[in-house]
């Protein structure tokens, strides 16, 4: 279900690179350029930081999820603007997760 939203996701921001939607955050995003976009994946990560530090002293974890979704849809918006999907990075740690589990087991096999 949750892989699904990831795909699902992917897809709409792909759509907006074509279809030029005036009140879509994402379409105004690809028409500024990557360098906008990189702007927001600087900002996202910041507040991602900052709520995290204010989330180990407080307890409460509510701001920091949220920004850490702003933070991932950023980065989706930078991937899809250089034409790359999730699926690219979920490969990338599907292949570290087995190399791991390769190393894990042939340690235990020692
Ligand atoms: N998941 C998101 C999502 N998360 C965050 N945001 C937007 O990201 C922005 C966060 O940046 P800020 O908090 O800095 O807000 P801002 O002041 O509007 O941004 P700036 O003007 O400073 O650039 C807000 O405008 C949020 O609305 C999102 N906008 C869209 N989506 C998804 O993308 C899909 C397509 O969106 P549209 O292109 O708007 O149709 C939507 O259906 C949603 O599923």
């Amino acid at each position: 279900m949750k892989t699904d939203v990831l795909a699902e996701l992917a897809a709409t921001l792909e759509q907006r690179k074509v279809a030029g939607v005036d009140t879509s955050y994402v379409a105004s995003l690809h028409a500024k350029g990557l360098n906008k976009i990189l702007e927001k994946v600087g900002e996202e990560s910041v507040e991602t930081i900052l709520a995290a530090k204010d989330a180990a002293v407080s307890g409460d974890k509510t701001d920091l999820i949220y920004e850490t979704a702003d933070l991932w849809f950023h980065t989706l918006v930078m991937l899809s603007h250089l034409n790359l999907g999730p699926e690219a990075v979920l490969d990338e740690l599907a292949r570290r997760f087995n190399l791991s589990g390769l190393e894990e087991k042939a340690s235990r096999s020692e």
